[in-house]
């Protein structure tokens, strides 16, 4: 497609929004953008100020579940496709509009999507990348979590099963692997969750969430009122965590562009797809922020802090998998919220200083079962004198973070933690800087790991992640945290010997 070939494309498009209803502001105007690898994007002519409406799209222009051809071509279907998930029924009516229908109303519209244009727009989601260009990505954890089995999983239920042979829709009997992948990564990249406003009015107030909506794997919580939705213009704003400067708000049944700070002419229009790291905007969008996400987080996985404790701190093993087994099982049998599951896969440490409420746990409670260790051995202990151990821990634990505390042995033990993790982003991340202006693949591979090496290490600051406004941790010597514990489990208080494992 050539410029103008691109800007007729444009320009159609508008034409059909307004011919379609949808209101315009004369300060904002549609701009190529693919000079800085931005495809389209929406930018300000004039100064534009806070809470400003940039457009309003009527319900007519909106394509989703409640507004399409599919359902008004194949009403008695309404309720089948309303039985499937909101991504199901989205991609179904999303390829009956652009394959089955050479004259859709939404043709303009998916003039200027990527699935009509793969010249201007190369899908760089990490569902598109080989596995060569995903080695790239190591260590980041985002490699585990592309998704791409789950996807081809639910073409293969719904192509022919579903689609042709339930429903009866024979105009998509032959729709590729490849054609349902470029759907559904579009829906991944473009589509909001809107609020149904039809179902319930009073909802209005609270809004079409509106924003970007989320992949098939977190399918929305509340599927009754959310409904998953392509939004022509809305969905032509790029996005940036840290210059958002505009959203989409319900207004009866319509939607509105709203300016929700003062925008300069001339400076783009940036929506949020939501709080994402680095790795996670790549994932589901195929970009990155060339100097991070305001969101960017850092992983631990579990099995460096397994090795820290069993390589470094004494702990088996074969103990380090019980004492595993026994937090998951109070997590499980635990009563209400108090006993929370600390035993995750990762754990997340924020560019901003913070790190999730599960890593100090965790790490303390390892802390503590280390220094019980050296004298009332763990791997001697029966079922029973091991689960009861590490549950008077898990309770100490819980009141020490409660009440702001924390043994000394913790903050060497999370710094050396955080360090091995680090020491696996490869050399020239760790000594690279912001300033990569191209956005091939491998370059965006850096970017990403650059944010996750610069969130570990921002969190090595100690000061500022156990001492700031939110929590101020005070530090305990460790025989004071387990001299009750030892005196629960181990003194021989009834005449009896309970010091089985204890060393000779
Ligand atoms: C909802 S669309 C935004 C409009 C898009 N630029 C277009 O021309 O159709 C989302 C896609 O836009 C691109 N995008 C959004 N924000 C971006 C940014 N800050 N930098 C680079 N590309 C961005 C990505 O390709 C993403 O998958």
């Amino acid at each position: 497609m050539s410029a103008s070939e691109f800007d007729k494309a444009t320009t159609e498009f508008i034409e059909w929004l307004r011919n379609d209803g949808v209101e315009i502001s004369p300060k904002v105007k549609i701009q190529d953008l693919r000079s800085q690898n931005q495809g389209r994007g929406l930018v300000a002519t004039e100064d534009i100020e806070e809470e400003e409406t940039l457009f309003t799209l009527p319900e007519s222009t909106i394509l989703s579940i409640k507004n399409n051809t599919l359902l008004s071509q194949k009403p008695h279907l309404r309720e089948s496709l309303e039985a499937l998930s909101s991504w199901e029924s989205l991609i179904i009516i999303l390829l009956y509009e652009v394959y089955a229908l050479p004259d859709s109303k939404w043709k303009h519209y998916f003039e200027v999507l990527p699935i009509r244009d793969s010249e201007n727009y190369k899908s760089d989601q990490l569902m598109f990348w080989s596995e060569e260009e995903l080695a790239h990505l190591k260590p980041s954890l985002i490699v585990d979590r592309i998704g791409r089995e789950s996807a081809e999983e639910m073409y293969n239920k719904l192509f022919p099963g579903v689609v042709v042979e339930k429903l009866g829709i024979n105009e998509l009997n032959e729709v590729t692997l490849e054609q349902y992948h470029s759907v559904a990564s579009l829906i991944m990249s473009y589509s909001f969750d809107v609020f149904d406003v039809s179902k319930d009015p009073e909802n209005e107030q609270n809004g079409a969430d509106a924003s970007e909506s989320d992949d098939e794997d977190d399918e929305d919580d509340d599927d009754r009122e959310l409904i998953k939705a392509m939004v022509p213009l809305a969905d032509t704003l790029n996005a940036d965590t840290k210059l958002h400067n505009a959203s989409l708000t319900p207004s009866g049944s319509e939607l509105r562009m709203v300016a929700i700070k003062n925008i300069k002419k001339g400076d783009q229009i940036y929506n949020t797809y939501s709080d994402h790291p680095n790795s996670e905007i790549l994932r589901r969008y195929g970009y990155v922020e060339s100097d991070g996400s305001k969101y960017d987080f850092g992983e631990v996985p579990l099995h460096i802090i397994e090795n820290h404790f069993t390589e470094k701190m004494g702990i088996k093993s074969d103990s380090f998998d019980r004492i595993i087994t026994v937090l998951k099982k109070i997590a499980d049998e635990g009563e209400a919220e108090d006993y929370q599951n600390i035993v995750l896969d990762s754990y997340d440490c924020f560019k901003d200083y913070e790190v999730i409420i599960e890593l100090t746990f965790i790490i303390q409670v390892l802390s503590l079962l280390s220094s019980i260790n050296q004298k009332y051995f763990l791997h001697q202990m029966n079922e029973h004198e091991l689960y009861s151990t590490v549950f008077l821990v898990y309770k100490k634990c819980y009141k020490l973070i409660e009440s702001g505390k924390l043994t000394n042995s913790f903050i060497p033990n999370y710094r050396e933690i955080l360090e091995s993790r680090m020491q696996e982003y490869p050399l020239d991340v760790i000594n690279s800087t912001s300033g990569e202006t191209d956005s091939g693949r491998s370059v965006m591979c850096k970017i990403v790991l650059r944010s996750e090496y610069t969130s570990l290490k921002n969190c090595l600051e100690v000061e500022k992640v156990f001492n700031n406004e939110f929590g101020k941790f005070k530090f305990i010597a460790e025989e004071k945290a387990t001299e009750d514990i030892i005196k629960k489990r181990f003194s021989d208080t009834d005449g009896s010997s309970k010091k089985k494992s204890k060393k000779h």
